[in-house]
């Protein structure tokens, strides 16, 4: 059973149409990545997610039930990208006021901060200010607040903003842990190569409406092109072929692409017909990066085409 459901999700701001019929479902324990361009409408989505604002049209599902923010927040870890912490107040004593908000006692958000900071190296933080701390250690901290009452859904909004490689591994090895442990994160980011490493499952949206929605290997077998790349040791005699088109050549290095009714077999029965000694070979897939670019694009010009002809 999906941890969240979103069915038919609409809002709109005045005349912007911020989500326009959004659906999809997250299953417990997996990472998901929430993608799309500037104005897509993630935050809305995120922010009818966390019960901020109601949607205007739509269903949200809940562990099994209909939504219900005022009980369902305390078992939702919300980390927004604008952070918002009380600068003048203590590291340790900001913990813990925020751990008791979330509904632990005082004897339990005092373990738990405590465990973590040692696990993220805060300990000596505790008793500074946050007005003191680097924009990469409040980003430690805000994380620490997020995820303290083991929430059973976590929503990071670019939780590597500002942390160097150290912290941001450091980081990224705790939402792997909790994904381990049964949570389910929400994650949004425009950073393409931290979903690939990241995320199990992700939704593109833009302008409102999803245009992608799948896992990320699923994703990529669905745009990949029948590239190949095949490095050798010596040049052929002979690249000529009904079965492939050579795309690219750098050296002894080809990129190629298999042309219809063949398969990746007779490219290499091409070269060993020859007896050229193959290096390397292997199959070029998209990256996530090239889909977003290529889908965002493709969806603006389906968008706008569409809308031009509902006006003519
Ligand atoms: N309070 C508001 N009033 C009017 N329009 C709004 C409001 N908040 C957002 N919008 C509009 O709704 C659309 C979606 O905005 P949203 O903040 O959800 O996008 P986003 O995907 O989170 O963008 P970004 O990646 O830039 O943070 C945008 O066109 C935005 O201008």
């Amino acid at each position: 059973m999906a941890l969240l459901t979103l069915e038919h999700l609409k809002k709109y701001y005045a005349t912007q149409k911020a989500v326009d019929d959004i659906s999809f479902s997250i299953e417990p324990g997996s990472i998901f990545g929430l993608l799309g361009p500037n104005g897509a409408g993630k935050t809305t989505l995120l922010r009818m997610i966390t019960g901020i604002f109601y949607p205007d049209e739509g269903n949200i599902t809940f562990d099994g039930r209909k939504f219900d923010p005022l009980n369902d927040i305390r078992h939702i870890g919300y980390m927004p990208e604008e952070r918002g912490l009380y600068k003048k107040m203590k590291i340790g004593e900001q913990a813990l006021y925020l751990a008791q908000l979330k509904g632990l006692s005082r004897s339990e958000a005092m373990e738990k901060i405590k465990a973590w900071f040692i696990k993220l190296e805060m300990e000596s933080w505790w008793n500074k200010k946050v007005e003191d701390l680097s924009k990469g250690m409040s980003q430690k901290l805000q994380f620490v607040t997020t995820v303290l009452h083991e929430p059973k859904l976590i929503i990071l909004d670019e939780p590597f903003s500002g942390l160097d490689p150290v912290n941001a591994n450091l980081i990224k090895d705790e939402i792997f842990a909790l994904a381990q442990k049964g949570s389910t994160i929400i994650f949004s980011t425009h950073r393409m190569e931290q979903v690939e490493e990241i995320c199990d499952h992700i939704v593109l949206v833009n302008k409102g409406r999803k245009i992608l929605d799948g896992t990320v290997q699923q994703i990529k077998q669905d745009f990949k092109e029948n590239l190949f790349s095949i490095q050798l040791q010596q040049q052929p005699a002979s690249t000529d072929s009904n079965a492939f088109t050579i795309t690219r050549q750098k050296n002894n290095t080809l990129t190629i692409q298999i042309n219809e009714g063949y398969q990746s077999n007779d490219i290499l029965r091409h070269f060993l017909q020859q007896n050229v000694t193959i290096e390397a070979f292997h199959e070029i897939l998209p990256t996530l990066n090239e889909i977003f670019i290529r889908e965002v694009e493709g969806s603006s010009a389906a968008v706008t085409r569409a809308f031009q002809s509902e006006n003519v």
